[in-house]
Parts: structure tokens; C-alpha cells; sequence
């Protein structure tokens, strides 16, 4: 397999480059000048991607390798993938579903802790000294609250279980109601955010889920209610977000993702009820060399003509 071009596009993770380079001829275009230049001396060779969550592959790329034969993404969420044009062309896809589903999950209730008991902010209180003149004022419990959940998939589910254990209600809205699910279910999304306290974005980005949160659905939330996104950043209308929060119409939100990663509104960043992470859903040490090694494992099993692990098409 050792002649086999695989071409990563973007540095992901050093454990995956090296057990890559142990199978395969890793192809880096961030290690040369000429970036496009070197995909295209390479075109002939390269008969697999290896993508995430800001690199997949779109038509141009796909087009641009007519020996590519399968996508093995870094990633669960394969949004920047063209899965259409795999599909018309008979190239495999996977993902690395499973194995970050409890990181995300974590996070999710991470940011909604975070958020309603100020854990930022009132951090910051004790190392700029100020608590030496006052203590920190109350904050907002969150066992009890109110947990609406968009998507009751595998990250969805993981976010019930934990939110069931600080005693929350739990509603969903997922495109069809869940039969086995003993969660109350919402047929939109309005109606939800109407009825939580906590909306939990966790559904795949897809052209129906693109601004799922948008103004009407903030308004419903309302001042005392509270988003948090775990999924994608163009779940959410991100300029709508924004008034909203400086205006007080909602009442906070833990981000993780955002419309045009790396760049996050300015006006956030003064905002005490707003908690901002730089996309580490799945950012732990353990779960990411899991993450690769399933990357790993999907592209031998390709080659040997074995089933794939994580096939998604
Ligand atoms: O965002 C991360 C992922 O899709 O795994």
C-alpha cells in the first residue's frame, strides 16, 4: 500500500500523519510552496482523501484527481464533503462517527454550566483581584431546567443521558418523532425553543438544517433562554445571534462552532453570558487518536477490499 497517494489537505492531528505514513505515501500541501501546483503533480497517484470538519472535498478538488476512490473523513459531521458528486462518481465515504460522541456530549453540558453559572466570568473575577472588593453576584441554576435537544441522534442521545442526570426535562425536534423515545417531542423548532430553557443544537449541517436557529426561533427561546451549539456554525443565523445577545433578547450562549471559523464576532467577545470555544468538540487526546485510527482502519479496509468500518456512502 506503500504507493497509494493520500492526500491530507490541511494539518489534523501529528498521531494521524504518522500512523498514515507508516501505510501509505502521505501527500502534505502545507509542507511545499506551491500548494495547488503540488496537488496537481500528484493527481495521478492520489486515490484517497483524508478530510474534517474544515477540509473535505468539493467538486473542483474531486475532479481535479480522477483516481480518487474514497474520502476517509477526520471528522462525524461530513458537511464539507460533496457527497452528490461522490455518489455520481462511486467514491466511498466515511466518517469517524461513535468514538467522539461523548466528548461532544460533555462539552455540550460543559457550556451550559459554563453559561448559566458564569464559570468564565466569574473566573476572570478572581484573577483580575476583584473579588478582594465584592463577591460575585448570583447566577442561574441549571439542574431542573428545560433541555430541548435538536437532533436525537447518537450526540443528541448522549446529551439527553447527562442532562437527565441534573434531573432535566428533556424535549427534542428531529425531523420525524422518535417512536422508542420517552422525550417530549416538538414538531418544530419554534414550538421547542418555546418550551426550554436550554436549546442544544446536535443535528448533522445539511441544506434543511442550515439556519435551523434563526430569528423567530431566538425570540422564542427568549431572555432567559439559553443556546448552546455544538454542531455546525451555520446551524445558527449568526449575524441574528449577535443582535440578539447585545440587544437582550436571548439570554446566553455556549459556542463551539461558528459560521466562518476561525473568525468569531467581535461583539461577543465584551458579552459576560456568552462562553466561546474554538471548535474542540471532540478535542481530547484519547478521542482523537481513536478518530484517527478509525481514519486509519477505514482506508485499509478500502484497499484490502474488506467492508468499510464507518461507510456513510
Ligand atoms: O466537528 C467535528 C466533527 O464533525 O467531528
Amino acid at each position: 500500500m506503500e504507493s497509494i497517494g493520500v492526500l491530507m489537505p490541511i494539518p489534523m492531528s501529528s498521531y494521524l500523519e504518522q500512523e498514515l505514513e507508516k501505510r501509505f505515501n502521505l501527500l502534505k500541501p502545507w509542507t511545499v510552496p506551491h500548494k495547488t501546483q503540488f496537488i496537481k503533480d500528484h493527481s495521478t497517484s492520489i486515490r484517497a482523501i483524508v478530510g474534517n470538519a474544515s477540509a473535505g472535498a468539493d467538486a473542483e478538488l474531486i475532479a481535479a484527481l480522477p483516481k480518487l476512490e474514497i474520502i476517509s473523513s477526520f471528522s462525524v459531521g461530513i458537511d464539507k464533503v460533496d457527497l452528490k458528486t461522490c455518489k455520481e462518481k462511486g467514491i466511498r465515504v466515511t466518517n469517524t462517527p461513535d468514538v467522539l460522541t461523548d466528548d461532544v456530549a460533555d462539552l455540550a453540558i460543559g457550556l451550559t454550566l459554563a453559561v448559566l453559572r458564569r464559570l468564565c466570568e466569574s473566573e476572570r473575577y478572581v484573577r483580575s483581584g476583584q473579588w478582594k472588593k465584592g463577591g460575585y453576584k448570583l447566577t442561574t441554576k441549571f439542574t431542573g431546567k428545560t433541555v430541548g435537544i435538536i437532533g436525537l441522534g447518537r450526540i443528541g442521545k448522549a446529551v439527553a443521558k447527562r442532562a437527565e442526570a441534573f434531573s432535566c426535562p428533556i424535549a427534542y425536534f428531529s425531523r420525524t418523532e422518535k417512536p422508542d423515545s420517552k422525550f417530549k417531542y416538538y414538531p418544530t423548532v419554534v414550538e421547542l425553543a418555546a418550551n426550554c430553557h436550554v436549546l442544544v443544537v446536535a443535528c448533522p449541517l445539511t441544506e434543511e438544517t442550515r439556519h435551523i436557529i434563526n430569528r423567530q426561533v431566538i425570540n422564542a427561546l427568549g431572555p432567559r433562554g439559553v443556546l448552546i451549539n455544538i454542531g455546525r456554525g451555520p446551524h445558527v443565523d449568526e449575524a441574528e445571534l449577535v443582535s440578539a445577545l447585545v440587544e437582550g433578547r436571548l439570554g446566553g450562549a455556549g459556542l463551539d462552532v461558528y459560521e466562518k471559523e476561525p473568525h468569531v464576532p467581535e461583539q461577543l467577545f465584551a458579552l459576560e453570558n456568552v462562553v466561546l470555544l474554538p471548535h474542540v468538540g471532540s478535542g481530547t487526546v484519547e478521542t482523537r487518536n481513536a478518530m484517527a485510527d478509525l481514519v486509519v482502519g477505514n482506508l485499509e479496509a478500502h484497499f484490502l477490499k474488506k467492508p468499510l468500518l464507518t461507510p456513510v456512502a
